[in-house]
């Protein structure tokens, strides 16, 4: 994967006790990355210009051009940023009644900024700091610069994909910009994502959702729903013995390059260490018509089944500890 040459070198990458294979990398014009797209597999196309117009935006651009808004930033006592849903924290409601969230302590603080302090404070971080990742749905808030630099990225190739694979419509376009460092933890979404780096190098590490029991996800009603509970610099081999055996994927992300992670699929995303800040622009889709059901199942539907489950049975019995007793009593002896 990738070598000195490419302005990044494998010292800038944490280790991990994974098998990994690489990601293809093609070229936006190679119809094998419609077929890879197709099957749900993911890609690198490279070459495209879909966020061309983009590449201008470091950090005084930005600064001068964003806007006075308030942004999205993530604050972080060490270098991980995993996310959790605010909806399924137990919270007082207006009329003193809780909501049926749980008790839970945020990893990382969410805070709104005005960009000129997130990039003051990024210049002046040092080794010990507290870390920021600023995640901020693009919206009509940003100046007209700004507003004139997305109106050309190249809408007719992210449109055409759209079409040829019959997604539903964008959602969001997220900007993210991360300090050297940074990193996602494994976790999957529900929505068809094309990740356009823009600046910097941000490793991606994938994995089908067939690797579902090797990742451990917390609990749907969890805050950390859909995030994969395994330390991937200390796993717990104790609690998640599958976990040895994962297989996954990886890239590094340069500049220009657009990633294609499907729906469901796994990933961790890590701003190379002692790099540059990284930018990225992600395009989330909704996923398209299921289309004709073939059996087996693949996967990624048994993930949203496996969903379905779990939410109807916390519906039914109301307290998650109702469930392993239920699902135990259905399966052993039964059905291995
Ligand atoms: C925002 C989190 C992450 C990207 C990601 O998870 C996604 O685009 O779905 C990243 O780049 O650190
Ligand atoms: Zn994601």
């Amino acid at each position: 994967m990738g070598s000195e040459k490419k302005g990044w070198d494998y010292s800038q990458l944490r280790k991990y006790d994974i098998s990994l294979e690489q990601i293809p990398r093609l070229d936006y014009q190679d119809p094998k990355v419609d077929e890879l797209m197709a099957e749900n597999e993911p890609v690198v196309i490279t070459g495209s210009k879909l966020v061309k117009s983009a590449e201008k935006w470091n950090l005084d651009y930005l600064e001068k051009h964003m806007g006075n808004g308030d942004f999205t930033v993530f604050i972080s006592r060490n270098y991980k940023f995993k996310y959790y849903d605010e909806k399924k924290i137990l919270q007082k409601l207006p009329n003193n009644e809780t909501n049926r969230g749980v008790e839970f302590t945020p990893p990382t603080k969410m805070v709104e900024m005005k960009l000129p302090e997130f990039i003051k404070r990024l210049k002046e971080w040092k080794r010990g700091d507290e870390r920021l990742y600023l995640q901020q749905g693009l919206n009509d808030t940003v100046g007209p610069a700004i507003v004139r630099d997305f109106l050309k990225f190249d809408w007719d190739f992210c449109n055409s994909i759209q079409k040829k694979q019959n997604w539903g419509p964008l959602t969001s376009n997220h900007l993210l910009i991360g300090m050297e460092g940074n990193v996602t933890p494994c976790h999957y979404d529900e929505q068809q994502n094309l990740f356009a780096q823009v600046q910097g190098y941000k490793r991606c590490i994938l994995f089908s959702p067939d690797q579902f029991d090797r990742l451990y996800p917390h609990p749907v009603y969890h805050p950390h729903d859909r995030q994969s509970m395994v330390d991937f610099e200390r796993p717990d081999y104790s609690k998640f013995p599958k976990f040895k055996d994962i297989k996954g994927c990886e890239t590094v992300m340069e500049p220009g390059d657009v990633l294609y992670i499907p729906i469901y699929w796994w990933h961790q995303v890590e701003s190379l260490m002692r790099g540059d800040h990284t930018i990225t622009i992600n395009f989330w889709y909704k996923n398209g018509p299921t289309g004709p059901i073939t059996y087996p199942l693949k996967s990624h539907h048994k993930v949203a089944v496996m969903r379905n489950v779990e939410k109807m049975l916390l519906e039914v019995l109301h307290d998650p500890k109702e469930i392993p007793p239920l699902m135990r009593a259905l399966v052993l002896g039964r059905y291995t």
